[in-house]
């Protein structure tokens, strides 16, 4: 099973690039990962919310296949414990899934036809992260699901 994981622009501060590198590098040993950072929009100041939405949709939608399985990463979404996580990748892993694909909105979130494309929507917490951040916690709780599924000591250190 493959995974993508899509962003709305590049990860701008250094110190969030640094730590996305190194799980990044962690998570080779176990999963085929791609990243997908779609383009940041130019003059942004000119749209609304909505209209800035719908056009990071766009590119969204046009790096998705019919058959991936797609997760938003949400703030309203499921709340899984690590285990659960684990759980639910490895189920993944283990059924026909070939692509599963998670999703980070852009800084005014997701538009309404990116809710309506996904397969799930998951929270990493009940508190809202900026866009750029919650890429940082992902990896992490990524290569903790990996670990877990392996029965590997970094989940208990
Ligand atoms: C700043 S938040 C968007 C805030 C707010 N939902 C909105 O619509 O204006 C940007 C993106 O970061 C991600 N995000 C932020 N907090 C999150 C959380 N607790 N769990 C999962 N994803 C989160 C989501 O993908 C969200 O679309």
């Amino acid at each position: 099973m493959k995974i993508t994981f899509i962003t709305v622009g590049k990860t701008v501060d250094s110190y969030l690039k640094t730590g996305i590198d190194i799980y990044v590098s962690r998570l080779k040993h176990y999963t085929k990962l791609q990243i997908i950072e779609i383009g940041e929009l130019k003059n942004t100041k000119t749209l609304t919310r909505d209209q800035q939405k719908t056009k990071e949709a766009e590119l969204i939608l046009k790096k998705i296949s019919p058959l991936d399985h797609v997760i938003l990463l949400d703030e309203n979404g499921t709340e899984l414990t690590s285990q659960q996580f684990s759980a639910y990748i490895n189920k993944k892993a283990i059924s026909s899934t070939s692509n599963l694909v998670f999703i980070v909105g852009g800084p005014y979130g997701f538009d309404t036809t990116v809710y309506q494309r996904a397969n799930d929507k998951i929270s990493l917490s009940a508190m809202t992260f900026s866009h750029q951040m919650v890429r940082l916690f992902f990896v992490e709780q990524l290569y903790r699901a990996f670990t877990i599924i392996k029965g590997e000591p970094y989940h208990h250190e």
